[in-house]
């Protein structure tokens, strides 16, 4: 069958692997992961691939390429509470179609589930601490491999959180092509969170002061995370920059910081041209590896 055969454009070189030092400790394991990736997505490419009917004219099949789908991206966003990840999240979701995974939705739902795991994770995230490890990693473990998440590639938020999160991943093989850190002052964040409300109807996020419902009925419905409050938030800033630094250490390489104080549409701007190049870039390495392949 063709696609268990060795490809020859395995061997090819691709841009989006991410620049690892040997120095690093991660650098193997990296390195692994992202070949492992490829190999699985080329094995497609491979399968893909068509082949012209000989033409009367010439004695030789001409390949034809089917369209090469590029690895699907998988992509990381941190930022402190209320930085404006679930807003890009939302943007990033609709324009490349990956899938959204929030370590914060996935607690909630097992809040709302009622569950053990809810239960304790409830009180952690009323504390604004961390919620164990036992508990979150292989809740998002799971989450990654689910087979929609491996199709269309995935936007993970709020996740890692602490060197041992991020460990678990590397130890995975699990590594990101892009680390989006969203940068915003605490002056802006804690104004954020304080006037942040919720629709539990239609699901969107309203400010009281920046972005107010249009009207009396939905205002009359709207509720606050029960961690939103300003005592709260502060908590949940600390436990932030508490363990950021540690986290970004093993991201080193692949980080991309952007400026979150600037109007959505303009933070967004500078995190699609980010996606964007590294999409444009693969394609075009798929291509030549493709060409490169067919031509043996
Ligand atoms: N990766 C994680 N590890 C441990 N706890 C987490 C993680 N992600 C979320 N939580 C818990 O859920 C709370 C809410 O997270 P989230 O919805 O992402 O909002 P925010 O980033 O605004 O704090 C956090 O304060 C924390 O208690």
């Amino acid at each position: 069958m063709a696609a268990a055969k060795p490809s020859p454009i395995l061997a090819s070189p691709r841009s989006h692997k991410p620049t690892t030092s040997l120095s690093s400790p991660h650098s193997f394991v990296a390195s692994n992961a992202s070949l492992w990736h490829e190999h699985k997505h080329l094995k497609r490419i491979s399968v893909g691939l068509k082949w012209n009917a000989p033409s009367k004219s010439t004695s030789r099949a001409s390949p034809v390429v089917a369209e090469a789908k590029p690895a699907p991206l998988r992509i990381m966003i941190s930022g402190a509470p209320a930085s404006g990840k679930g807003t890009q999240c939302e943007l990033i979701k609709k324009k490349f179609g990956l899938v959204h995974i929030s370590a914060g939705d996935l607690l909630r739902a097992e809040i709302a589930a009622g569950t053990d795991n809810g239960k304790r994770a409830k009180e952690y995230m009323e504390k604004g601490k961390l919620v164990p490890d036992e508990i979150v990693v292989l809740m998002v473990k799971e989450r990654l491999m689910q087979p929609d998440a491996e199709e269309n590639g995935w936007l993970l938020d709020g996740y890692p959180r602490s060197l041992s999160q991020t460990m678990a991943l590397e130890d995975l093989g699990i590594r990101p092509d892009l680390f989006i850190l969203l940068e915003v002052s605490d002056e802006i964040l804690i104004e954020r969170v304080v006037g942040r409300r919720l629709d539990p109807v239609t699901g969107r996020i309203y400010h009281l002061k920046y972005s107010p419902p249009e009207n009396e009925e939905i205002a009359s419905r709207l509720t606050q995370r029960f961690d939103d409050t300003e005592e709260k938030v502060r908590l949940r800033l600390q436990t932030h920059y508490q363990n950021v630094d540690s986290v970004l250490s093993i991201y080193d390489d692949i980080i991309y910081k952007v400026n979150g104080n600037a109007r959505k549409e303009d933070v967004f701007a500078e995190i699609d041209k980010a996606l964007s190049s590294i999409l444009e870039k693969r394609e075009k390495m798929d291509s030549a590896s493709i060409a490169a392949g067919l031509a043996h």
